[in-house]
Order: structure tokens, then sequence, then C-alpha cells
């Protein structure tokens, strides 16, 4: 039995935008899934052995890879104007994938020396107190830093590394420097028992900081109140998203700690970058990296510039490391501001791990460089409050929500809206009567007003007094201008959903249309991710085997409260780092035509803003992403980054990513590549030359060079110069962990898009609208690009050939008629100003004790709490109380009532 409240499509004529191009509700497009034309198929060829049919390609980016290769897959849509792909339905997921199992050290019956069992809690006490006295001498030695004016300059490459790039929040120093405690107190107990770094973090994680002295170092987090958890929306930081029994610290909340695939490998046990295996150093980062990389452009032949933008923006989404500072919040130098090492004394802070440069380096020795500056990554307050080895820390919500536009704390989601009619700042640009499209707006508490400008000598102009730093919810949007102009997309895509909604439903206010935007944002955000982004990346079998693919139509019950979210330290420090082999050296501004104008050395571009704001160049930097083939992940990795990353102006160098990626994962104690070989299944290597099934025979000769053990190879290096996983832009291993982190942003996220019968989730028919959107739809309406290849991240080919932006049909526009909230007469406002249209009827629902709402002029299961309802169904088909301290009381009743459970049962 179907609601049996229908829509009267909206029609009115009078409703149009500004650009009547960008028209939001389209009473034509109305409507469910795509129709498939028996016409338009009775063509299609069988497609690796299914039956295919003619639809968008966006409706076939998952089949890419098989369509490109079968002969006969471009097709005409059905009614004969659009360019579609014939393709077969999207496979069923395997049910049988699973994160990897919880990390950790300490659970089969691990023994203590006796002398370590004895450890109780008055002698934790104890070195407590000595951890305070060491606590004293590093603040000694940050104040001999500041009396010798040893620092790190402003405008050096270290500062922008630092300053711009690691910005940590003062609310981040001061969680890190109380997690000092723990830590200083854990060295002290390691040292004065002599405990053996493979025993030490089992003897000390036996012991919970609330029974210490230092109780209160580490932060609590409120408890989740009834509203919040019931809201459609889901919070900025991402508090409620899942429930946490008291005393327990919330999954996903900024600040808080990254999980680990695989238990660290710190030498001393605790903070001590990994060592060879057999105890020896291992080699220095910039000499692997010397050895290993060379700067060759391998152009890909079917993936576009945007793989690489669109991850780095999803990277700033879901992590920013907190890197350690002095106790002011400077940044911590770790070289002289000659590029020598500093006096032994100067490092009794313990901050700096810097990178060593030989003295015959090819390219620093040219400029005396024998230290490249390295801070460590601050610790983490342990989630379980316990003493152990250090955690590192996330700054953003781990989740994927968007909190590089909105901000991972209520004071920059503050800072970014407007207020008005839900829309966030812009800067509004005005040449004569003509005004351009949006930028994003200045950031005027940042960096000091003219940081992003040119130097004339650069740019040969005196710097535009408008050009500004612009001002996001991550602070790295910055970072070049192909980074920007991303940002510069989805903020406007966000004001023209506002815009849209209001029109819709003027009765909304500023509140509660910054929400469902950002809501429907969000979501679309979701589905390019898991429809376009991650099959180019990782492979459709990849995502099949652990359920990640998206489905065609319906809802998911995929929430599983069990699975925790949290980003993976190695997601962060290595895996999804794949991305710096793919920057291109310059960055390209190329116009309608297909015509590169221009290009930009990106050296002169870190943080450089000045040549977004020429009328049409956002336009032409997109052109380019679009164009511009991507390199390939492998050992190939441009200059510009591995020599010239933040250069200052007329240095002539900078620093080097790929030793900052190897001794980042030194710094977070990562084990070695073989390790996360084992943890993935693959063949673990005994000798070098059993490497040679993912590695070339260069490869693993230039390993076995540098190396002793085949197990002290780092994880970054070895796994991004594998040879590619089926259908996949990288190799086997990076796409292993890749895969476990976005199964577990899908499922420990309880406002994953397309989750049913959750308080987030949309109606179907709104659910439907969502699933039109594809990447390249959303370049098209939030730029004056006038045309694209439907699927924007691979290159253009007979199957994904360029089409007119407003091809509604090859690239589908999503209408926001759905979200068109309703008057009718057989409503019942409640109490609390809910609408209730009592006879709603849903299928499979008894509506004994469920009251339906109908949301947006659809039916939605919703509780009425003043009938006494107090349960909903939860995602696994359970129904679940929502009072939240006995939220675990669950009773099984599919097919009965649903509403009403006591308490007790
Ligand atoms: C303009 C291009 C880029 C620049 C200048 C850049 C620069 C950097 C720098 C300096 C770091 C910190 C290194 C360290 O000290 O540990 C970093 C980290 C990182 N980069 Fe990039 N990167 C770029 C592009 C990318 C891309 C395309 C990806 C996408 C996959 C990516 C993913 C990451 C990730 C995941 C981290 C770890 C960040 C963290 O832990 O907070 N980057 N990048
Ligand atoms: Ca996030």
């Amino acid at each position: 039995q179907n609601c049996p409240y229908q829509p009267t499509y909206f029609e009115d004529p009078a409703y149009h935008s500004e650009r009547p191009a960008k028209f939001l509700y389209d009473a034509d497009q109305q409507g469910g899934g795509y129709k498939y034309s028996s016409g338009g198929s009775a063509h299609c060829p069988k497609v690796g052995g299914l039956e295919s049919h003619c639809r968008p390609a966006k409706d076939c980016a998952v089949w890419y890879d098989l369509v490109r290769k079968t002969p006969g897959t471009a097709c005409t849509l059905e009614n004969g104007h659009g360019k579609g792909i014939c393709c077969p339905d999207l496979p069923l997921n395997s049910l049988h994938g699973k994160p990897f199992s919880k990390a950790g050290l300490c659970q089969q019956g691990y023994k203590l020396d006796a002398h370590v069992e004895g450890i109780d809690i008055v002698a934790v006490n104890e070195a407590v107190d000595a951890g305070h006295l060491l606590m004293s001498s590093v603040k000694a030695t940050e104040k001999r830093l500041f009396d010798n004016n040893i620092r790190v300059r402003p405008g050096s490459d270290r500062h922008t590394h630092s300053w711009f790039f690691f910005h940590s929040t003062n609310e981040s120093v001061k969680i890190s420097n109380g997690s000092m405690y723990g830590v200083y107190t854990a060295q002290q107990l390691a040292k004065r028992y002599r405990i053996k770094p493979e025993q030490v973090h089992c003897a000390l994680n036996r012991f919970h900081l609330k029974d210490t002295v230092i109780s209160n170092t580490c932060p609590t987090f409120p408890d989740c109140d009834l509203k919040t958890f019931n809201s459609p929306f889901r919070t900025i930081t991402g508090i409620c998203n899942n429930i946490h029994p008291p005393g327990h610290v919330p999954w996903g909340l900024p600040r808080t700690q990254y999980q680990r695939a695989l238990a660290p490998n710190y030498a001393d046990g605790l903070w001590m970058p990994r060592r060879a295996k057999n105890g020896g150093e291992l080699p220095p980062p910039r000499v692997i990296s010397l050895s290993v990389i060379r700067d060759i452009d391998a152009p890909s032949d079917t993936d576009t510039t945007w793989m690489m933008q669109f991850a780095q923006f999803v990277d700033h989404d879901v992590l920013e490391t907190v890197e350690a500072k002095l106790a002011d919040g400077s940044p911590v130098p770790c070289c002289t501001d000659d590029g020598l090492f500093l006096s032994e004394q100067d490092y009794a802070h313990g901050k700096c791990i810097p990178v060593e440069i030989p003295k015959d380096d090819p390219f620093y020795s040219k400029f005396r460089q024998r230290c490249m500056q390295f801070a460590r990554s601050a610790p983490a307050c342990r989630t379980d409050r316990r003493l152990g080895y250090v955690e590192q820390m996330n700054q953003n919500t781990h989740f994927l929500d968007l909190s590089a536009v909105y901000g991972s704390s209520d004071e920059v989601a503050l800072e970014v809206r407007t207020f008005k009619n839900g829309a966030l700042n812009v800067t509004r640009l005005r040449k004569g009567y003509h005004y351009q499209m949006d930028l994003l707006p200045p950031d005027d508490v940042g960096p000091e007003i003219s940081t992003c400008a040119l130097s004339k000598a650069v740019s040969g102009i005196d710097p535009p007094p408008e050009v500004r730093c612009f001002k996001a919810g991550d602070n790295r949007v910055n970072v070049s201008p192909y980074m920007v102009v991303t940002q510069t997309v989805i903020l406007r895509e966000h004001n023209r959903i506002a815009e849209g909604l209001a029109e819709l439903n003027p009765h909304w206010d500023d509140e509660r249309l910054y929400q469902e935007t950002r809501r429907i944002l969000i979501s679309q955000w979701h589905h390019v991710i898991y429809n376009e982004f991650l099959p180019a990346l990782i492979g459709r079998s990849k995502m099949q085997e652990l359920g990640l693919l998206p489905l065609q139509k319906g809802f998911s019950g995929d929430y599983d409260d069990q699975v925790n979210p949290s980003i993976l330290n190695e997601f962060a420090g290595a895996a999804f780092r794949f991305g710096h082999s793919l920057v291109p050296g310059r960055q390209d501004l190329i116009n309608q035509q297909r015509i590169k104008e221009k290009d930009i050395l990106l050296r002169q571009h870190f943080f450089k803003t000045q040549e977004v704001y020429p009328p049409g160049n956002v336009d032409k930097f997109l052109i380019a992403l679009a164009t511009v083939p991507s390199r390939s992940v492998d050992n190939y990795f441009t200059e510009e980054m591995t020599n010239h990353l933040f250069e200052e102006e007329g240095k002539g160098f900078g620093m080097d990513i790929v030793s900052l990626n190897i001794q980042r994962g030194r710094d977070h104690g990562f084990n070695g590549y073989n390790a996360y070989r084992a943890l993935c299944g693959l063949p673990v290597a005994k000798e070098f030359h059993d490497l040679l099934d993912l590695l070339s025979p260069t490869m693993v000769e230039k390993f076995e060079l540098l190396y002793d053990s085949v197990d002290d190879i780092d994880l970054f290096i070895a796994a991004v110069s594998e040879k590619k996983a089926d259908g996949a832009l990288v190799g086997p291993t990076f796409s292993c962990i890749i895969a476990d982190q976005f199964l577990r942003l899908k499922r420990g996220d309880r406002y994953f898009y397309d989750l049913g019968r959750q308080p987030g989730s949309f109606t179907e028919d709104q659910l439907n609208e969502i699933r039109k959107i594809s990447y390249a739809r959303l370049v098209c309406d939030n730029s004056n690009v006038l045309s694209s290849q439907p699927l924007i991240f691979k290159s253009v080919s007979e199957v994904n050939p360029i089409v007119d932006c407003e091809s509604f049909d090859s690239i589908p526009r999503m209408n926001l008629y759905p979200w068109k909230e309703v008057e009718n007469s057989a409503w019942h406002v409640a109490e609390d100003g809910v609408k209730w249209f009592p006879d709603c009827d849903f299928p499979g629902y008894d509506i004994g004790y469920v009251q339906q709402v109908a949301d947006g002029g659809q039916c939605a299961q919703k509780c009425k709490e003043s009938k006494g309802c107090n349960a909903f169904w939860a995602s696994d088909g359970w129904c679940t109380l929502k009072t939240i301290p006995s939220w675990h009381h669950r009773a099984h009743l599919s097919g009965g009532i649903c509403g009403f459970v006591p308490e007790k049962f």
C-alpha cells in the first residue's frame, strides 16, 4: 500500500533563477531512476558476458574499464539526443566484506616479565612526578631556543609547512600538551623498570588515566542528547553520529586519535621511530628518495588530473594531522635557517626528527643543505584513556562530511556562514556591470593579507589589491590554485542548492536552509565518491568484494554500530598519500576550445591564489583538470614536490615530499611494508626477490641495496611503486588499506547517504535525485565551463565524449522538487510543531503506534513521541529504543510493531 499522498509537480514558469541555464527544478526531469528504452538498448552488446542497457554515463562509471574495451558500447539514449553508454546493472555487493580486525598487542595471553608485572599504581604516580620534571626540561629547551633566537623564519619553506599546511588550532595544541603527561609518564616507567620495548605497551596499558594523578589531562566528551541523536542533520563535529557508553570517547570526532591497521612498531615500544630489524639505523629518507624517485611524466590514457585533485579534497575532508608545536603554538625549528643541524641540546624537547641530507646530494648540495626540517606529529589523547604507545591526532572530523567546506568545529562553521538564506560566505567580484561568479571568501583573520599574492618578480605585475588567501572549512584550501577552484565549485553548489530550496520552501528559515543544503551536498559528495571516484581508484572487483558498490535503487541497511569509522593512521600517513605521485609540476589554464593558454609552475604557486582572480581563470583551471591526463601512481614524482615543495621565493630549493612521507611513516610507528602485505593477504616476502610479484626488478634491486632486511622497507615507498591492482590506479597494498577505510566510512556512518530507516534518511524520491549527480554535473552547474565529458575523472574517449553542459540527458541534473514541503489539509500539527500525516502507510509497517510524517511530500517513518513512541527500526532490522542509556536493549520484532517498546524486555 503506497502513501496516498501524490504530489502535484511543480510547474510554475515564474520560477527561474538568474542564470536560466542553471535551472534547478525542471518538471520534465522529475521522477525516479532513468528509464531504459528497448530501442536504445536493443543494440547494446554484452559487457563482460552480461546484458547491458544504454544509460547515462554516470550509471556506468563502475563498469568503465570494461565498457571502454568492449566495442559498440557508445550509444544514444532513448530520446535520441543524449549520449550514453551500454553497461550492465550494478553488480550485487558481496556481503562478506569485513574491516580489518582491531589492531592489538596484548590480546592473546601475553606474558610480562615478573618485575614488570609488579608495577602498580603507586609506581605509576611516582613516574608522573618524574614526568613533570621532564616537562620542565622541555620548557627550558624551548626557552633556550627562544632566547637564542632559534626559530622558524616566516616565509621559509618550513614555515609554510608548519603554519599554513599543518596549522594546529589552539584546542589541538592544548590536547596534545595534555597528552604529553601520559607520554612522559610512560617513558619514565619504561626507563625505570627497563621494560623491553615489546612489553612496554601491554605493561602500561593496564593503567587507566582516571586512576592516576593525571586523570584530568585529557578532555571528556559530552553525552549525546536525544534530540540531536534523532536529528536528520549530522552535527558539525560528528558528535552523536555514533553513541558511546558513558565515559568512552565517541568515534570520528575532531582531535581524536587515528586508529591503526597494525599495532605500531616504535623502537622503544612507545614513541621512538622504528629502527631496522637488526637494531641499526634505517636508511635516511632522502637517500631512499634520491635512489628510487625519478621525475618522469608517464601520462595515463584513462584518467584525468581530477583524480589527483579530487583525492586531495577527500583527504582534506577526512584528516588533518596535528604537528607538535612549541608551547606557545609556534612551529618547532628542527634545523638552522641555513639548513644545518642544531646542537644536541636544541633537540632535547623531543619534537624533532630532522631528515639528514647526504653531503653529495645532487640537488641540495648546491645549496649546502644537510638538514631537512621535520617536526614530529603531536601525540593524541589515547581513546582508551590508558597509558600506552603514542597515537597521532586528527584535527578534522574523520567522517566524509565535507568538513573542508563546513569546518570541523562549531566556531569555523559559524565563520563560513552568512546567516542569510542558508548561504555560505563568498567573494563577489564585479568588473563594470559584469559580475563574475562568486569566489571563496577572504580569510581576514588568518595570515597577513598579502601572503597569497604573487610577487612582481613572478607575475610581472604589482600584486592586485583584491588578492587574499581564501577561507574555507580546512586551512589547506590555498595550497594550490587547483585546490582553490575545487573548493570554489562546491561552495557555489551549496549556495545554488540553498537558493533553490529557498524558492521551493519560502517558509524555511536560514538554519533550515543551511542544514538541508548541507545534507544534500554531503550526500552528493558520498555518491560521487562511491559511484565514480572509488571505482577509478581501487576498481570494481575490490569494491564488490568489500560491499562498497553503490546501490542502483532503494535503501541500504549497511550501518553497523560496531564499525569504527575513524581514519586509519596508515591511510593518512601512507596509503592516501598515493596522490603525491600524481601531482603535476605545472597547473594549466585551458580554454573552452581545449587550447592551453598558459601554465604555471607549482613551486611559485603554493599558497598563492592570485591566478584564480582574473575573469575566466577558474573555468580554465577546471577545464585543465578535466583535460590533462593524470600521471600514474609510481616512483615518478615531479621535482616540484621532491625538491621545491613550499619553496621560498629566490631560494632555489624547498622540501622533499617523499622524504617527509617516509619520515612521517617512521614518526607514526608504521611497520615495514612486508607486514602490510601480510595484513592484506598478499604473500609475505622472505627474501628481496620475493617482492618481484609486485615490484619491478629495478625497484627490488634498489631496495636490496638500501635496506638490510626485506622487513625493513618503508611502507610508502614500496607500496607506491607496486604494480597496479586489478582495474585500480594503485597497487594491491594501498588498495587494500584504502578499501578498508572506505568501508569504515560507509558502514560506520549513521548518516551515510543511502541508508534507510535512520533519522538522516532521505525519501526514496530524494535519494533517486541524489543518484543523478555526477562530478561533471557539479562542475558544469557551478562554473562557466560549457562542455565536459560525462565521466570527468576519465579521459575523453568514444564512450566518454565531450558533450554540452546543457545536455541533461548525458549529464543528468538533480531536481530539488522532492524537497518541497507540501501543505495538506490532512496534516495534523502536533504541539511541537511537527506535522504528521496520519494515513500515510508504509509497506511492511504496522502503523499501530508508529506515525508517519509526510516529509517533503513523501512518507517517512517517524515516531511521535507525544504518543509514547520510544523506538525506531535500526538498519539491522532491530527495533531499537531511542533512549540512549539503554540503547542496547533491543527487541527483534520483525513484522511486528516498532513504536513503543517497554524499557525492560
Ligand atoms: C599541490 C599538491 C600537494 C601538496 C603541495 C601536498 C603537500 C603535502 C604535505 C607537505 C604533506 C605533509 C607531509 C608531512 O610532513 O608529513 C602532505 C600530506 C598529505 N597529503 Fe599531500 N600534497 C599535495 C597533494 C596531495 C594529493 C593529490 C593527495 C591525494 C591523495 C594528498 C594526500 C595527502 C595526505 C593524505 C597527507 C597526510 C595529511 C595529514 O596527515 O594531515 N596530497 N601533503
Ligand atoms: Ca570530515
